[in-house]
């Protein structure tokens, strides 16, 4: 689903997320492994504020799982928790609830300590679209002996699903909008599927995705597509790529939209193995700051 943002969808979007934030003890942010900061909200932390929070990097069978580890650091040394998962398969999914126990910890001492029985912590997924959260949801589903809300008599707006005997989880997400207003970050989105590239044009995706391979990833594509050496200007690899292919119109013109799709739904596709798209070295300390926590903009005017 691509949802385009309007300033209204963005207030409704905050709304939403502000009321089920009541509700939980516990945030699951869900980000994309190949491009963590990217796929975040830009106003994550000042709308999650002191709620304890678990970073997932979800997705991360098709991240580079070098760069996932160099992230994982990134995150704790911010303080926040975070584990990389595979919504898909379930991967990492004991480890996060672990986590997700830890930080609920306080909560149930303080109960303690007030003579109340704990309950089980709840929790709400959180992020912005096509990072997996409905997966991750369903695969917690699948797991869980039952859905809360299902037992008779229950009536309430919210259902939650029992994951484990003292971890509840929302079973709708929050769902927020991505960082698109950056030209970078809007490219490394559509790469990777979250915006569709009708929003912007496929070349440019087409190209940003022969430089992300160059630079970090040498070799792959000249493998790939049985060349000896992929010129380094873009433009030009991609034509190199799509003669090999076969792409050839009257005139033996290489189509080139045929090629910059190809290249698309390849990088997708996984066939180029397992990529990230950023890490936390590509990030001048000035720009993670931003897109770790933008500053606040008027988003009440529908
Ligand atoms: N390889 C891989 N694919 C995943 C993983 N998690 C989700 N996906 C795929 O990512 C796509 C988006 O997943 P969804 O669960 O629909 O994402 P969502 O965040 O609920 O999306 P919206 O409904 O748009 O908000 C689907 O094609 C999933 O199959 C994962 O861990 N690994």
């Amino acid at each position: 689903m691509t949802i385009q943002w309007f300033p209204g969808h963005m207030a409704k979007a905050r709304r939403e997320v502000t009321e089920k934030l009541k509700l939980v003890d516990i945030v699951m942010e869900l980000v994309d492994a190949r491009l963590p900061l990217s796929s975040r909200n830009p106003m994550m932390n000042e709308i999650v504020q002191n709620k304890p929070r678990l970073v997932l990097l979800n997705k991360a069978d098709l991240a580079d799982p070098r760069i996932t580890d160099q992230w994982i650091n990134y995150f704790q040394n911010q303080g926040l928790a975070c584990v990389s998962i595979n919504a898909l398969k379930g991967e990492g999914l004991p480890k996060a609830a672990n986590e997700a126990k830890r930080l609920f910890e306080p909560k149930v001492e303080a109960m303690k300590k007030k003579g109340i029985r704990p309950r089980a912590a709840r929790a709400m997924i959180l992020g912005i679209p096509n990072v997996g959260k409905s997966s991750l949801i369903n695969r917690m589903a699948k797991k869980s002996i039952a859905k809360t809300g299902d037992r008779p008599g229950v009536t309430q707006a919210q259902q939650w699903i029992k994951v484990g005997k003292d971890f509840e989880l929302l079973d709708t997400p929050g769902i927020l909008w991505p960082k698109f207003e950056d030209p970078e970050v809007g490219l490394r989105l559509a790469a990777t599927g979250a915006i569709k590239e009708e929003i912007l044009d496929t070349e440019p995706v087409a190209i940003f995705i022969v430089e992300v391979m160059s630079k970090r990833y040498k070799g792959v594509l000249e493998s790939r597509f049985g060349l000896d050496e992929l010129p380094t200007d873009p433009r030009e690899a991609l034509e190199a790529i799509g003669r090999k292919r076969g792409f050839l119109r009257a005139g033996n013109v290489v189509d080139m939209l045929a090629t910059w799709k190809l290249m698309i739904r390849e990088f997708r596709g996984g066939q180029f193995g397992r990529i990230s798209l950023e890490s936390p070295s590509d990030f001048a300390e000035d720009e993670r700051a931003e897109l770790d926590a933008a500053p606040i903009v008027n988003t009440t005017e529908e």
